[in-house]
Order: structure tokens, then C-alpha cells, then sequence
């Protein structure tokens, strides 16, 4: 059986910049920069800070751009007394359809381990959002040549228990720690070996047909420059983008990126 090609998928991670003014611009300028081909080939979304969100929705919604958004993490918890937390339903009612989990900056600065990344991703598909599970080695252990391994085990951990349907819900983005702001990318072939991996292991895990399905993006330091390569990898289906997603031309000529293939 020949699966349906994977839809690719640009993420633009704007981390904690941008208030909700410069939110609105950016999202206008984001889709006026784009054609209604273009945003059908290649989806394209934006991870708004928390208080940008109803200033997403209502430019999304009001002049009915193709343009997805999420947020950059939730509560594994339903709803209650967590103070400072934001729940799967508050997001979903915002309209998200994405929200980010276990992205490297909140499992070091917040010391999010395997357990509480995996109830997230619980909690985002109880609520009908797709989370985009970030996994990604340090440079220790890039040096000591066990990235592939750490990278399908914090799959695993975080996939555990859920059915073969759920995980086909799922956006896995591979993340290299040491590729993150820093300017370093990781090689082509860098990307490739553990998304490779990750899908290689889903087949394992889950089932061929899942793992043929479920998508899976680069993220470290991409930009217009580099993109066409990345997304050239037959395991690479998409891009988390961070730095670059704040400049609505340069994210937009990411977004384009199937023209730099084409020439
Ligand atoms: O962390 C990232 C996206 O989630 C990547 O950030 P940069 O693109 O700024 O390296």
C-alpha cells in the first residue's frame, strides 16, 4: 500500500518575544507575503506567546488567512488550582490546532522530565490539539555518539501507553540542543540519521503505517539558506523554526522552500 505523501509543515516557534501588537503585524505581513498555493502546499503556523493568542485568532479568523497557530505548551492538567498554568481546553477554545511539548528550553529551565512531557502530550490530544513533541540531544551527548539512542528513547517516554491512532496525531520535531540559536545547523545527513531513526523506530514501536504517516520536523538554527537542503532528507517533513519565524519575509521565503528545489 502506497501511503499519502506527508504534508509538509513550517512551525515558527517565536519563543518569548513579540506582544500582541507586533503579533498582528507580524501575521498579516506573514500571509500577505504567501499565496493561497503556497499556504495549501506547505502548512504553516505560528507558536504565539500565550497573550498573543485571542490577537491570532481574531486576525486569523476575521480575514480567513491560512495560517495555523498554537502554543508553546500547556498544563498536563484538566483544569483546578495550578496557579500560572494554562489548560488543552483554554487553547483549543482559542482555536489552536497545535501546541508544542517538551521543547528542550522548558525540560532544562523547568526541568521537564520524560513523565511530565509524556501527560502532556496526553493532555493535548484529550483536547483535539496536536502536540509537536521536541526531542533533541546535548552536545555531550552528541560527542559521545549516543544521540540516536537518547533521541528514540525520549520518544518512547513520551509516547507511552498512547493507542496506534493517537500517535498517528502526533508531529514529532527533532531538535539538537547544541543547533538551537546558536547558528550551528546540523548537516543535512545530521537531521536525516535521527529522523530517519525516529520513524525507523515508530515502525518498530507502533506500526509501518503509522510511522509512515506521522510527521517529522527539524528544528536548530534554520533559515531561508538552509532549508531547501533539510527538507530535501526523506525522513524531514517540516521545519521548527525559532529566530527566523520573527521576520515575516524571511519565514515566508522558508515557507517557500519547495521553490528552491524547484529553482
Ligand atoms: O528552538 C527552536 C525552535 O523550537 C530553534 O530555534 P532557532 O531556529 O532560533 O535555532
Amino acid at each position: 500500500m502506497v501511503s499519502a505523501p506527508r504534508r509538509p509543515l513550517m512551525a515558527g516557534n517565536w519563543k518569548m518575544n513579540l506582544n500582541h501588537l507586533e503579533a498582528n503585524l507580524l501575521v498579516q505581513k506573514l500571509a500577505a507575503s504567501l499565496t493561497e498555493k503556497q499556504l495549501t502546499e506547505v502548512e504553516t503556523v505560528v507558536l504565539p506567546p500565550y497573550t498573543d493568542l485571542r490577537t491570532v485568532q481574531t486576525v486569523v479568523e476575521g480575514d480567513k488567512l491560512l495560517i495555523g497557530y498554537g502554543a508553546q505548551d500547556l498544563s498536563p492538567h484538566v483544569s483546578g488550582a495550578y496557579t500560572g498554568e494554562i489548560s488543552g481546553a483554554m487553547l483549543a477554545k482559542l482555536g489552536c490546532t497545535y501546541v508544542a511539548v517538551g521543547h528542550s528550553e522548558r525540560r532544562q529551565y523547568h526541568r521537564e522530565d520524560d513523565a511530565l512531557v509524556g501527560a502532556k502530550v496526553q493532555a493535548a490530544l484529550t483536547h483535539g490539539l496536536t502536540p509537536i513533541l521536541c526531542v533533541g540531544e546535548g552536545l555531550d551527548i552528541r560527542e559521545q555518539g549516543t544521540h540516536v539512542a537518547h533521541c528514540t528513547d525520549q520518544l518512547d517516554a513520551a509516547l507511552k501507553g498512547l493507542s496506534p491512532e493517537q500517535v498517528s496525531r502526533v508531529v514529532v520535531a527533532y531538535e539538537p540542543v547544541w543547533a538551537i540559536g546558536t547558528g550551528k545547523t546540523a548537516t543535512p545527513e545530521d537531521a536525516q540519521e535521527v529522523c530517519g531513526a525516529l520513524r525507523a523506530r515508530l515502525a518498530e514501536t507502533v506500526d509501518q503505517a503509522t510511522a509512515d504517516g506521522v510527521r517529522i520536523l527539524y528544528g536548530g538554527s534554520v533559515k531561508s539558506s538552509n532549508v531547501a537542503s533539510i527538507m530535501a532528507q526523506p525522513d524531514v517533513d517540516g521545519a521548527l523554526v525559532g529566530g527566523a519565524s520573527l521576520d515575516a519575509e524571511e519565514f515566508a521565503k522558508i515557507c517557500r522552500f519547495p521553490e528552491h528545489i524547484t529553482g
